[in-house]
């Protein structure tokens, strides 16, 4: 690898980082068991390298989702975001998935001198019990690893769960969890469709209520444990930095400070 430790490295007192989330069905083939999408990756690697290169973005936290890795290994075990497992070999099929596909994310940010260093979330968070137990999601470390220069890269994974064993964390709450917690300044959600799409398939230009768009939201069209796109712009919503949702093609910009896709806030 070629990636050295990223410039800044000065503690606090910086710009608020941006939070970006490559979906699963964007960097995988989501319909094939543990199938990366090379072009689809290499491709968001080089948005993400470009920006960081030409100052555009200055600190990122980057959040993978599950794709053909987690969801396949979660729905063969019956483990869910609500349906938990205590079998500790479904726990390691599901994360070693996602330990895999991590890898492979890293490895591509690598090669393009990106600074990225894992933070895995099933060493690190855990859900209280109750059906309103909101996430735990200590951020101390990929807090100091950003102040520190580096570019932190979470992923969905699988997650310590009071009273239910283990369950599955979706990225999508990472990236409202991380963006609250870290002052996100922008918050982004790179998937396969080009946003969220209106019952006629056009883009649907913003988002201000779940209601308003309730009827146009599904789940995901692949094996999915966590929800799909419904799932999606609930968590989105609840927070108070402005989110985007778009496709490959919104990338760039969105890393420039554009609008992409459909604005959530
Ligand atoms: N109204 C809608 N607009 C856009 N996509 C929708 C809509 N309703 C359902 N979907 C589905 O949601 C999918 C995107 O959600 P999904 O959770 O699969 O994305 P992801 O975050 O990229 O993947 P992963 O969960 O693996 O990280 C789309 O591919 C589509 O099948
Ligand atoms: C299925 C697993 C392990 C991860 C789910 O994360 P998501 O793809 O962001 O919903």
């Amino acid at each position: 690898m070629s990636a050295d430790r990223g410039p800044s490295g000065t503690g606090g007192g910086e710009a608020p980082p941006v939070v970006l989330k490559l979906g699963g069905s964007l960097i995988t083939e989501k319909d094939r068991p543990e199938t990366i999408d090379d072009e689809a990756l290499a491709a968001a690697c080089d948005a993400v390298a470009g920006a960081l290169a030409d100052g555009a973005v200055e600190r990122l936290v980057v959040v993978h989702g599950g794709g053909s890795f987690g969801h396949h290994h979660a729905s063969e075990h019956g483990v869910s975001t609500t349906a938990g497992t205590d079998d500790a070999g479904a726990v390691m099929d599901i994360h070693g998935a996602m330990t895999e596909l991590n890898d492979a994310v890293l490895d591509r940010l690598h090669e393009r001198d990106v600074p990225a260093v894992p933070v895995r979330p099933l060493s690190l968070s855990a859900r209280p019990a109750g059906p309103d137990g909101d996430l735990d999601l200590p951020l101390s470390s990929t807090a100091t690893l950003l102040g520190e220069g580096f570019v932190p890269v979470l992923h969905g994974d699988a997650v310590a769960t009071a009273g239910a064993g283990v369950t599955v964390v979706s990225g999508d709450e990472l990236v409202v969890d991380l963006a609250a917690g870290l002052g996100a300044r922008r918050v982004g959600v790179c998937s396969t469709v080009p946003g969220v799409l209106d019952g006629d398939g056009d883009v649907i230009a913003s988002i201000g209520s779940f209601e308003a768009v309730a009827d146009a939201l599904g789940a995901s069209d692949a094996t999915d444990v966590s929800g799909g796109m419904a799932a999606k712009v609930r968590e989105l919503l609840a927070l108070d930095a402005p989110a985007h949702v778009f496709g490959a093609a919104g990338l760039a910009g969105f890393l420039r400070g554009e609008d992409a896709g459909t604005r959530i806030d």
